[in-house]
């Protein structure tokens, strides 16, 4: 990690003469002492994280979080080992934000994957610390990526608990699908189990799988599993091997998707460790296939979600 030495970029890039350049932002954010400025790996502008209650990190990359750990804990927030860290590529593993559409979207030829807010520089327009418990604002002016009539705010607290909170507004009509990307980390996923969706409906997206099941039980990971659930309510990742729980509460989502690539899929992914599907799964915080959200010009949607641990 290097420290932020006021030099380096911090803000959003335009075009000048040609050339990308980074925009220093008119009105510095001032920073309490538990948040700083750092250069991360790729020379990428990000936000650290160390207060009373917790560590972390977002890029300004996609507003993408890349680490968060309660104090005394393990970090909560997968990483993978092989992630790029390269402007216009998604990071591999934190929190990628997807918007405006999910995956290959409803209609499934959308390009990039995830939509584009994953791989656009946002602006950092605040920040706040209230007893350990940190705020991080974020903006996102679509018309900076060629994308006027969309913008976003995300709003990242930090601290015993992480909440994401997604708004988004359009100035056209738009069918939007959204997604609060999140990869866990845990420890044994062979021994992994994730409880509250059971009874739902959920297509599988895997290899092989049907468009329309029910939810028996718990859900466990034998294989590729790459499900989404019509979901609106809580779920538990139960980690034995960790000796933790991992709990999600969400509003303004009604898909909860689950996701851990297995071997096939690792093996194909260029920046996926063959054998890091191991240590990680996805709970994700959606809206998406049947789930979409049509929006009217001026009309916005917001999302949250709530991420906490307990020990088992
Ligand atoms: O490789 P990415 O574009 O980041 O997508 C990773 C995964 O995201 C979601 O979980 C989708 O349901 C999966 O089908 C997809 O493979």
């Amino acid at each position: 990690m290097v420290a932020y030495d006021g030099v380096g970029p911090v803000g959003r890039r335009r075009r000048w003469r040609g050339r990308t350049v980074w925009r220093m932002d008119p009105r510095p954010v001032e920073l309490p002492d538990s948040v700083t400025l750092i250069t991360g790996q790729g020379n990428l502008p990000a936000v650290r994280v160390e207060s009373a209650r917790c560590t972390g990190e977002v890029y300004l990359h996609g507003a993408h979080v890349t680490d968060w750990a309660p104090s005394g804990q393990d970090p909560v927030i997968w990483l993978s080992e092989h992630s790029t860290f390269v402007p216009g590529r998604a990071i591999r593993g934190g929190i990628p934000l997807s918007a405006p559409w999910f995956a290959d979207g409803r209609t499934g030829d959308m390009t990039p994957a995830h939509g584009w807010f994953r791989t656009s520089t946002w602006e950092f327009t605040g920040a706040q610390d209230v007893d350990g418990t940190v705020s991080l604002a974020f903006h996102l002016d679509g018309a900076d990526v060629g994308h006027p009539t969309i913008s976003a705010d995300y709003v990242v607290e930090m601290g015993e608990e992480l909440t994401l909170e997604l708004a988004i507004t359009t100035q056209e009509p738009l069918v939007l699908e959204n997604a609060l990307h999140t990869y866990l980390a845990v420890a044994d996923i062979d021994a992994v189990s994730v409880r509250g969706l059971e009874g739902c409906h959920y297509v599988d997206k895997a290899p092989g799988g049907l468009p329309d099941n029910i939810q028996q039980g718990e859900v466990t990971f034998a294989g590729e599993t790459d499900r989404v659930y019509t979901h609106d309510g809580a779920a538990q990742v139960i980690d034995p091997a960790a000796g933790r729980l991992i709990s999600l509460t969400k509003s303004g989502s009604s898909k909860t998707v689950v996701w851990n690539p297995a071997v096939a899929k690792s093996a194909a992914m260029a920046d996926f460790g063959d054998e890091e599907w191991r240590g990680m799964m996805c709970l994700e915080v959606a809206n998406a296939l049947d789930g979409v959200i049509p929006l009217e010009a001026g009309g916005s949607h917001t999302m949250r979600a709530t991420y906490a641990v307990a020990s088992t």
